[in-house]
């Protein structure tokens, strides 16, 4: 007997196990590891991922596979396995591990069809009668008319039919009709036997003859100016056939891609690939940090070590951050490797991400480039895998599975023995340390691309504005700064950092912000109960009417918006186009690339915007970089404050400068001798990892200690508070004496859609069973997260303090 270990489709702690059900011989062989079945479970009926199949099983009373839903696998033995290991190290379900690696459409809703895609006649009897001239039947029928599973597999063996899913009843693979001649002979026959009267058929007839190729219809229609009752008087002679081809979704189709060479390498590129290409020659696996100034080559870097995976037969996954997903960067990819790459982002509709994956599915592209979620791309042989920006916060899923694009990149190198590139110019704390201690392979790209230095950095003191009377949002030497590149027709990017306004309180007089006495982070303002709050330790103080430093009343927390601010630089400067960029610009698809090509076309001079100007942009014309406000973000109440300050500070200040023009950068401040503010204008990464990772060691913070982030939520305020205190007193009986549990506290948004949210903060350096103590914690609560509506949610490394 042949049994089906299966992972069902029921999200819960008591059921996230495997249960046994036994293969109906119909199926039996078939079935694969890795492939989706509908399996009854209780009175329901569920979908399952088969993770294994064996011959002997504990259970007693086996009940029967229903109907399995694939045809080839979904998921390969590699994802399997993947999958449990995001399950066990996140903590997460077993089905939602396995699920995120798939595309929606194989989640959703499902109806499923037969299309025909040869001649009838080529069809075995059974099925002949099934189709009955029709294209396509649904399994509804087929169940009903009892049609033998063996036959219809055949029959897609051969190639004559396939499956597809239609989701909430809207087809998933998009068709066009195509048009052929059915025979070079008769064609020529009909051509005389058409009058010349019947001038549009004869046309088409002599179309054919030159060109017998299959035409698309809509082509062919345009291209001689007729119609399709004039095709369709063909297609009744017996001359032209018309069929329908599935084409896929290509959200790039109508674009040409500029086919590029590869560049010869500079030294410094040469010296950095060569370890790169090594490992892969050895076929080892390795995880290589390139540490690069912007502008100095990494992509070329990229281009060339996919280069050689494919020359080995082999396959490549990029990741680049979802926000610099940019026409501009696909390009690079799709200009190199053409039609070998596909693309994968969040902007796609499902069925052109259905799309995307089945073709690398299928083996019919080598090269994915994408957000987070590519890295699950059914590859099976794998060469390299590369994670451009690697300090961007998206690549960790803040949702379940909270796992982090980087940990799957690896597991997946050490699978297919190849290596993972974490490329930056201002890499994590935790990569720099990592390859500082050689985990990591180090490579250092020092020298902009045009051997140019990199732009100026000029840090202007927004304190002095003030007291020199400057009350508006740009300093007078940006003001001065903007109307020279106003003149000279050259571009200006303007960034406003919005992340983190209006949290903070700052003294607009002398700057101070005011700071925990414990922990080394700003407090946030609570503007209902006008009191200042640390989120780690839970130390509070009321809102101070003066500042605790000067005792100016000019004590205030910030609020500014991008359209504001919009509205007073068009004041300031009537004569410039500008060009806003933020969430609510670019909110329709297509928005953003359409504003970045209307601003690399010249349209505007200056392209105003939030976070997601700050990467990737590559404008020769742009001499004049603006930070509106550095600070900003300094104050978060996160402890990598200062390292996504430097981070964002030196990403901007990169896109000036990029190609002939020299560039300049105007840094605008609160608190100009923050260090994280100055090193970064001086390009100073290295005194800044020094600097940082002794606050870090001093805080316990990683990467000398790891996080874990619990967060409890319920609508009952006090209930929230006593289960968190419950499982803080827990989690100390639990662990090892280096680790610190801080809490409870409130979550920074301590109330989000009615629930109150408390947390308590992990910090470890070893702490093997906390993953298992962890899981059992929630196990006792498992019955009030069933039925009182209790979440306990645990993110280990979190990204996100909030
Ligand atoms: N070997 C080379 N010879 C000539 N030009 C090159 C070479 N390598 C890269 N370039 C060009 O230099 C410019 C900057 O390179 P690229 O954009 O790859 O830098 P980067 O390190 O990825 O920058 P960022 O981190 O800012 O995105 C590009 O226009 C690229 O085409
Ligand atoms: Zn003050
Ligand atoms: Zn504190």
């Amino acid at each position: 007997m042949k049994i089906a270990s299966v992972i069902v489709d029921v999200p819960s702690m008591a059921i996230d196990h495997v249960f046994d059900y036994r293969i109906p011989d119909r199926y039996k062989d078939s079935l694969e590891e890795g492939m989706r079945v509908i399996i009854p479970f209780g009175p329901r009926k569920v979908m399952g991922f088969v993770i294994e199949i064996k011959t002997n099983t504990e259970v007693k009373e086996l009940k029967e596979i229903d109907e399995v839903l694939d045809y080839t696998p979904v998921l390969t033995q590699e994802l399997l396995q993947l999958g449990t290991w995001i399950a066990n190290r996140t903590l997460s379900f077993q089905i939602t591990s396995l699920q995120v690696m798939l595309p929606q459409i194989l989640k959703a809703k499902y109806k499923k069809e037969l299309w025909l895609l040869a001649e009838e006649e080529e069809l075995s009897e059974t099925l002949q009668i099934l189709f009955a001239g029709r294209v396509m039947v649904t399994f509804e029928e087929i169940e009903e008319r009892n049609i033998p599973y063996i036959k219809i597999r055949t029959a897609i063996k051969d190639g004559l039919a396939e499956v597809r899913y239609v989701v909430k009843s809207k087809e998933t693979r998009k068709k066009m009709t195509w048009a052929e001649p059915v025979d070079a002979f008769q064609l020529e026959e009909g051509f005389m036997e058409t009058s010349n009267q019947a001038k549009k058929q004869k046309a088409i007839i002599g179309f054919f003859l030159e060109n017998p190729e299959p035409i698309l219809l809509k082509q062919l229609l345009t291209k001689l100016h007729t119609t399709r009752s004039t095709v369709q008087s063909l297609v009744s002679r017996g001359l032209i056939r018309l069929y329908e081809k599935e084409v896929y979704r290509d959200p790039y189709e109508n674009r040409n891609f500029e086919r590029t060479e590869p560049l010869p390498l500079t030294e410094e590129q040469a010296k950095a690939i060569k370890p790169i290409h090594q490992t892969m020659d050895h076929h080892e696996h390795e995880v290589f940090l390139l540490h690069g100034v912007t502008g100095s080559g990494k992509t070329e870097i990229y281009l060339q070590s996919i280069q050689n995976a494919l020359d080995k037969g082999q396959e490549a996954i990029v990741l680049v951050p979802e926000i610099s997903l940019t026409p501009q960067m696909v390009q690079r990819f799709k200009g190199r490797f053409g039609s070998d790459v596909a693309v994968m982002h969040s902007g796609l509709s499902a069925g052109e991400k259905f799309d995307e994956w089945r073709k690398v599915q299928r083996k019919e592209v080598r090269v994915v480039v994408g957000a987070r979620s590519a890295i699950f791309a059914p590859f099976e042989n794998l060469g390299i895998i590369i994670i451009d920006e690697e300090h961007e916060n998206s690549y960790k899923q803040d949702d379940t599975p909270r796992y982090h694009a980087r940990d799957i990149a690896i597991f997946r190198g050490e699978y297919h023995h190849c290596p993972v590139i974490l490329g930056s110019a201002t890499p994590t704390l935790e990569s720099f340390a990592r390859a500082k201690k050689g985990v990591y392979h180090l490579l250092t790209l020092s020298k902009r691309m045009n051997n140019q230095s990199m732009p100026e950095v000029e840090i202007v003191d927004m304190r002095d504005e003030l007291h020199q009377g400057n009350r508006s949002m740009f300093s007078f030497p940006l003001q001065e700064r903007i109307r020279e590149r106003l003149e000279r027709k050259e571009q200006i990017v303007l960034l406003l950092n919005r992340r983190g306004y209006s949290t903070f309180v700052i003294c607009r007089d002398c700057g101070t912000t005011i700071q925990c006495p414990h922990c080394d982070i700003s407090l946030t303002y609570h503007r209902k109960q006008e009191r200042l709050k640390c989120h780690y330790c839970s130390y509070e103080i009321p809102m101070p009417q003066v500042c605790p430093e000067c005792g100016s009343d000019s004590i205030r927390y910030f609020g500014t918006g991008t359209q504001k601010v919009e509205e007073s630089l068009q004041q300031t400067f009537p004569e410039a186009g500008i060009i806003r960029m933020d969430v609510d610009t670019t909110r329709r698809k297509g928005s953003h690339e359409k504003l970045l090509n209307q601003f690399r076309e010249r349209k505007a001079d200056i392209l105003l915007g939030t976070q997601m100007i700050a990467k990737g942009l590559d404008f020769s014309n742009v001499t004049l970089v603006g930070v509106l406000a550095a600070d900003s973000m300094l104050h978060i109440p996160d402890f990598r404050s200062a390292e996504k300050t430097f981070q964002l500070l030196t990403q901007v200040s990169g896109r000036a400068g990029r190609h002939e023009l020299p560039g300049e950068v105007v840094v605008q401040s609160y608190t100009p001798d923050h260090y994280s503010i100055e090193l970064a204008s001086q390009y100073q990464f290295e005194p800044f990892f020094q600097y940082e990772m002794k606050m870090r060691k001093r805080f316990k913070y990683p990467p000398y200690y790891f996080l874990a982030l619990v967060t409890i939520s319920h609508p009952n305020h006090a209930y929230a508070v006593q289960v968190t205190q419950k499982i803080v007193k827990s989690l100390h009986e639990m662990s090892m004496n280096r680790t610190q549990i801080m809490g409870p506290t409130p979550s920074p948004i301590t109330r989000i859609k009615n629930r109150y949210r408390y947390q308590c903060m992990i910090k470890y350096k070893n702490e093997p069973n906390l993953y298992e103590n962890m899981k059992k914690i929630i196990q006792q609560y498992e019955k009030e997260i069933q039925t009182k509506d209790l979440q306990i949610s645990v993110d280990f490394q979190p990204t996100q303090m909030m």
